[in-house]
């Protein structure tokens, strides 16, 4: 992994969009269609904001989330929600979203058919991922009932997670698909996170999730 310091969380929005804006760019100019994959949570919204507003073909861009909350898209803890009201405006308006969730109980039911849609599009091209203090990355928790699946060589696309720590089931993207990114970001702030970061750098995956994709990482940090 490689580790890049900003002197503000602003000046990391601005330049990490203008990192993918530019990897996005390229894979156009190679690929038909290209697959961008996001986070949720609060970190990322202002680097949507700067984001969207890029000049380049988004109708070829297919955007999609390393987690999602298993709730409807209109509730305030859907990540869905958040990438639709910040990323997915302006220019970017015209990207294709391919979700994680469909209405049903438990992600088990839908999740053979959410898989369909995901799997045409990849691999992913350029791979964004936030982080929690407590070394989580997308829905990868540590001691999450579905981690070992998620962290398996063989791991399918999508992996339902269920934590005791959170309030909603999730489903997660696999470590091994995140893996197969073209290109992979880590966006983090904060000590408490920066400090997480280099236990994770000392652990396994099982006790440090984020460790399963730190390879080949460009971490992103501001205070
Ligand atoms: O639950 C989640 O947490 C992580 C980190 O979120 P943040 O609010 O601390 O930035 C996020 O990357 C993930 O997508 C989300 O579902």
């Amino acid at each position: 992994m490689k580790l890049l310091e900003y002197p503000d969380y602003e000046m990391l929005a601005i330049d990490v969009a203008n990192t993918l804006a530019g990897e996005l760019t390229a894979a156009l100019d190679r690929e038909g269609r290209v697959l961008l994959t996001v986070p949720g949570g609060k970190t990322p919204a202002p680097m949507f904001d700067v984001l969207c507003g890029v000049d380049l073909d988004w109708s070829r861009v297919d955007v999609m989330l390393s987690d999602e909350r298993w709730v409807p898209e209109v509730h305030v803890r859907s990540n869905t929600k958040l990438v639709r009201e910040r990323l997915l405006v302006g220019r970017a308006a015209k990207a294709r979203y391919l979700p994680l969730y469909a209405k049903a109980e438990e992600p088990e039911k839908v999740l053979a058919e959410l898989e369909v849609c995901i799997a045409e599009a990849l691999p992913i091209s350029i791979l964004v991922l936030g982080m929690g203090a407590d070394m989580h990355t997308a829905s990868l928790f540590p001691g999450a009932d579905g981690l070992d699946a998620a962290l398996a060589d063989d791991a399918p696309v999508l992996v339902p997670i269920r934590s005791s720590h959170v309030e909603d089931i999730r489903v997660s993207l696999s470590a091994r698909v995140m893996n197969g990114a073209i290109s992979k970001h880590l966006l983090i702030t904060g000590e408490a996170k920066r400090a997480a970061l280099d236990r994770a750098r000392g652990q396994g995956a099982e006790q440090a999730p984020v460790a399963a994709i730190l390879d080949d990482t460009m971490v992103h940090w501001a205070p």
